[in-house]
């Protein structure tokens, strides 16, 4: 569905010309009263306009939901660069998801898809909605004065369904719409490039109720409901949209100012941005993003963040070569690939698509694309673990399912081994971990997405002996026990390439056990991580 043509001009043009004649004159409103007029028509072209841009993505959203191949959630569509009036179009899009059905059953009821109208389905939708349960519509539009006449027909078949559902109200009829994560806090994450948590906080605390996350640093907790889209904070950069979970795995990765980071599958760049937070602004991040309209909303993140030093690379992460010398200063790398995105459906406002009610989680097309998913997973994975100089690898999903979780990382496991790589424990007091499908699965990290608002899944590789001599690694929150397990491998099984780096590592352990112990453990912007 296409946005009306702004040619044709629905609004009637200013008359332009003639001077107008004394009577005329007279009979022009007073200029309180023009004012109003003025403000009426206003409000009647902009939801004129945030009908079309609201059918326009309806479409697509239908479209994907009914052939499982959504390419971006509601949000996403909405808050892209195409829409223009993004809150208006947002809100009322949910609102016509949420009446759907029973939009449906009315215009069925009345037959009024017929061939002329049936191209402009998504638009009787919204505009329906409009007419019945939103804003009253003026009869401006050609389909919304075709609805307007009917009105009174349509109210008429409204009340015998009610009827007919021994129904009290239509919220009664709509009951299987209702948000599950109508209570869940909002979480916003402080861009410290910017601005310290701190003062992020006191600007909030003057309309909102704010705390600090007790778990991930510079994640501030504000009450559930709380829309902070148009915010000035949200718009300097200086504060951004991410939930709890997904701020965990930048803090899990914990690079260190002046590393050399590789971010795999970027884009939006939420987590690209809290890498260069945690890094202070200083070392280089690579950040790399498959799709081209994905890069510019990577480039708009990056933009507002004011991250420094951060390049973009637009291709795909497979084609990396990992032996180029780029990237042989490479130290950590995030991995945070494509994924069925089955933990954050309430996120994603799954409940309102049509799909829903049917559920499609075990039909066959769905099983298909989590394989095929998990596939790609493993095997970037695997390519990830496979940069010279890399010391830590994080991997995340916003997944629920096992195949894209514990099997992708039991499936790695003999690669990792070999190459010096173990798993670690991210947030080691953090209660729920993986699903116990190999021994060491407790090191996995999983969040609920009825416990925690997202379904996220994080894995932690370390190095135990980093290939590049670089012991400072090792001196991560609860490093000692790796540390004396690299001693350990080292005399059964580190290569010969590893001896001059074992000397530097005994010099490294003999540093931290007379200086290091003064280090608190966990010190620092970093989350804790443990190996065992
Ligand atoms: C889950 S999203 C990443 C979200 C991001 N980490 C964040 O927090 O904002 C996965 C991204 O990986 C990109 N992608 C998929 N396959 C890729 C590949 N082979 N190489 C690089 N990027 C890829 C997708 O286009 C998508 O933007």
């Amino acid at each position: 569905m296409a946005a009306a043509p702004r040619s044709r001009r629905p609004f009637p043009k200013k008359e332009n010309g003639n001077p107008k004649s004394k009577q005329q004159k007279q009979q022009q409103p007073q200029p309180a009263a023009k004012r109003q007029m003025r403000s009426r028509d206003a409000a009647e072209r902009s939801a004129y306009f945030a009908r079309r841009e609201a059918a326009a993505v309806l479409r697509k959203v239908l479209v994907g939901d009914a052939t499982r191949r959504a390419s971006a959630s509601i949000k996403s569509l909405v808050y892209g660069p195409t829409v223009r009036n993004k809150k208006a179009t947002f809100a009322l899009i949910c609102q016509t998801l949420k009446y759907l059905p029973v939009l449906k059953e009315l215009i069925a009821a009345s037959n009024l898809l017929s061939n002329k109208w049936k191209k402009q389905e998504e638009l009787i939708y919204v505009t329906t909605y409009d007419i019945l349960f939103g804003q009253e519509v003026a009869m401006t539009g050609t389909v919304e004065k075709f609805l307007m006449n009917l009105k009174d027909a349509l109210q008429a078949t409204l009340a015998k369904l009610l009827v007919r559902e021994n129904a009290k109200s239509v919220e009664d009829l709509l009951r299987h719409n209702q948000n599950p994560a109508v209570n869940k806090p909002r979480y916003i994450r402080v861009n410290t490039l910017k601005m310290s948590a701190e003062s992020a906080m006191q600007e909030l605390e003057a309309v909102n109720t704010v705390v600090k996350d007790d778990i991930v640093p510079d994640l501030l907790v504000l009450p559930s409901g709380t829309d902070l889209h148009d915010h000035p904070l949200v718009a300097s950069g200086g504060v951004f949209l991410q939930g709890k979970a997904s701020s965990m795995v930048a803090a899990a990765l914990c690079p260190k100012p002046g590393w050399d980071v590789l971010d795999a599958c970027a884009a939006p760049g939420n987590k690209t941005i809290h890498l260069a937070a945690l890094m202070e602004g200083k070392g280089n991040i690579i950040a790399c993003e498959l799709h081209k309209e994905r890069v510019m909303r990577l480039e708009d993140t990056i933009r507002r963040s004011g991250a420094p030093r951060l390049s973009i690379v637009h291709g795909d992460f497979l084609d990396m070569n990992a032996t180029d010398s780029k990237f042989s200063k490479v130290r950590a790398i995030l991995l945070d690939p494509s994924c069925s995105g089955s933990g954050i459906t309430t996120e994603r406002l799954d409940y309102l698509l049509p799909s829903y009610s049917t559920g499609h989680e075990n039909d066959a097309a769905n099983t298909q694309r989590v394989e095929k998913l998990a596939a790609f997973q493993t095997k970037a994975l695997s390519h990830a673990l496979s940069f010279p100089a890399v010391e830590r690898v994080v991997y995340s999903t916003c997944s629920i399912h096992r195949a894209e979780n514990e099997d992708v990382i039991k499936s790695v496991l003999p690669l990792a081994s070999s190459l010096n790589f173990e798993l670690a424990t991210p947030f080691p007091k953090w209660p729920r971990r993986g699903l116990p499908v190999f021994e060491g699965a407790e090191r996995l990290l999983r969040t609920d997405p009825a416990e925690d608002t997202e379904g996220f899944f994080i894995a932690l590789f370390v190095r135990k002996c980093p290939t590049n001599g670089n012991a400072e690694t090792l001196q991560q929150p609860d490093t000692e026990r790796s540390l004396s397990m690299c001693r350990r491998t080292s005399k059964r099984r580190m290569p010969l390439t590893c001896t001059f780096k074992k000397m530097l590592l005994y010099h490294a352990i003999s540093q931290i056990r007379t200086s290091g112990k003064r280090k608190e453990k966990g010190k620092g912007a970093c989350s804790k991580t443990t190996t065992t």
